[in-house]
């Protein structure tokens, strides 16, 4: 294997530049699945893969998922479901990414416009996308490109799936992927999934991850108004939305993170002996901490307890206000309805259901205590399940050895604080191990503003996926 490695290698490394293009072309569209006017832009980018994946020669389907819900006439940007190779010698690895972005303007605060892939002296290529998850989708090409291209045969067939709407909570998914996986379907064949949609924990050391947190994400709308009102003429004489909002949000979490509603906590697993120990080896500081942060306010004082709040156990975060007056300058309105966005990540062994009717109960009796004449709705939007994987198994063998054989170090076992929705059905629906195997590292600044890939990590990266099904075909099936 290793001189066709060398080969694979050198060959990613003469068409570098081509791939930091194929980024450049793919962060220019700004395919944001949470914004509807956006739509047609995630279909564009829908369309971009199915141009690049042509090309390369794989077989590539669009598939609609009909109208998105809750939407009028708004359809949902298609799956696109590609296969590269269907012999019945080799072991087949199901991929999946996801082409959409979150939203991003420039006003945001952003020192480079978000949408243009725009590469610094250090080599760190800043564009919305191009860590979550643009850079490690077009990495899966890349990789079948430097094959073709170096004359090295792939050992596996490769089947793929990227989804348009993983930043809105997948949805419209599930479904799809159990109807796939079914004898007939189009990832039947599978023998295991791999995922690059994560980060490293530093900037030095690659991972493997075997666990996600899950993410309920909810809207607390509270009116009472017809319209806006002047504060002048009505401040002091009428019950104010946003008022009542924000002392309902304020009861929500603590300043240390400690989520306030009651039964929350209490569904959370307990902490093993074993799963303790594993903390002290991974390599991780407070110092990684506040570089990611760019600043010293984090929470905990070691990383032990650092990591455990981010990786096991659930945390509440408040996003922000729809209808507020959140321009520069001083506006002296009222406004008539607002809508608070806030969402809990999810730890085993937290029941989705449950957390919601816990919400629902909190939020409302919080909201009777302030004897507001306003109304008020609390609604779920989306959510997605936790996700706990066994890391013994030939899948992670595979990846490590990958790790290895690229960056000469052994890779740290984690897991992610972020959601990734379909992990859990894919485990599900194919019956087989995922894997995570991200790209980017801790300070790629994914959903913030100034969000990059560091070249190295796109380029080595590259490497390492293609590398990955390599070692993946050669490995024992002893799990
Ligand atoms: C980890 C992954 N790259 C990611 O960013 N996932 C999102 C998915 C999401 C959106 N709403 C709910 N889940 C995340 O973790 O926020
Ligand atoms: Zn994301
Ligand atoms: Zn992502």
């Amino acid at each position: 294997m290793a001189p066709q490695l060398d080969s694979y290698f050198q060959q990613v490394d003469k068409l570098s530049e081509s791939f930091i293009e194929r980024l450049r072309k793919a962060v220019a569209i700004p395919s944001v699945s949470a914004d509807d006017e956006r739509r047609a832009d995630v279909v564009k980018m829908s369309e971009f893969l199915v141009s690049e994946l042509t090309a390369l020669g794989a077989h590539v389907e669009s598939r609609p998922l009909g109208l998105q819900p809750g939407k009028k006439n708004l359809h949902l940007p298609p799956v696109i479901v590609a296969r590269y190779g269907s012999s019945s010698e080799k072991r087949t690895i199901l991929l999946y990414g996801h082409y959409d972005v979150q939203p991003a303007l420039k006003e945001d605060g952003w020192a480079t416009e978000p949408f243009t892939l725009t590469v610094d002296n250090k080599g760190r290529m800043y564009g919305r996308g191009s860590t979550d998850d643009k850079g490690p989708v077009l990495g899966w090409l890349n990789a079948i490109q430097a094959h073709k291209e170096a004359g090295v045969e792939l050992p596996v067939n490769l089947l793929m799936c990227f989804e348009g709407m993983e930043e809105y909570g997948s949805e419209g998914l599930d479904d799809f992927i159990e109807e796939e996986a079914k004898p007939g379907g189009f990832f039947e064949k599978a023998d295991a999934v791999c995922i690059s949609d994560n980060y490293w924990l530093g900037t030095e050391k690659p991972c493997l991850t075997y666990g996600l947190r899950g993410c309920n994400y909810y809207s607390v709308s509270i009116s009472g108004p017809g319209q806006d009102l002047h504060s002048g003429i009505f401040g002091g004489c009428a019950q104010e939305p946003m008022t009542d909002l924000v002392r309902v949000l304020g009861k929500l979490v603590d300043t240390d993170g400690k989520i306030q509603i009651p039964g929350i906590n209490e569904m959370v697993a307990p902490v093993t002996a074993e799963e303790k120990s594993l903390y002290g080896d991974i390599n991780y500081t407070m110092e990684n901490l506040y570089e990611s942060l760019g600043s010293n306010t984090g929470i905990f004082p070691d990383k032990e307890k650092t990591l455990m709040a981010r990786w096991r156990y659930p945390s509440l975060s408040v996003h922000g206000v729809e209808g507020a007056f959140s321009a520069p300058g001083a506006k002296t309105v009222i406004p008539a309805k607002v809508i608070g966005k806030f969402s809990i990540r999810t730890v085993p062994d937290m029941e989705s259901d449950k957390v919601d009717s816990h919400v629902f109960k909190y939020v409302k009796d919080e909201f009777a205590k302030l004897g507001s004449k306003n109304t008020i709705d609390v609604r779920l939007i989306h959510a997605g399940n936790w996700w706990v994987a066994s890391p013994k198994h030939w899948n992670y063998t595979a990846a490590g050895r990958a790790v290895e054989k690229v960056f000469g170090v052994k890779p740290d076992l984690t897991r992610e604080g972020g959601s990734i929705p379909v992990t859990l059905t894919f485990e599900k629906a194919t019956g087989k191990n995922v894997l995570l195997l991200p790209m980017g590292s801790s300070t790629d600044a994914a959903h913030s503003i100034n969000e990059k890939l560091d070249r190295r990590n796109y380029i080595e990266g590259t490497k390492l996926l293609g590398a990955y099904l390599h070692y993946v075909a050669e490995e024992e099936m002893k799990a």
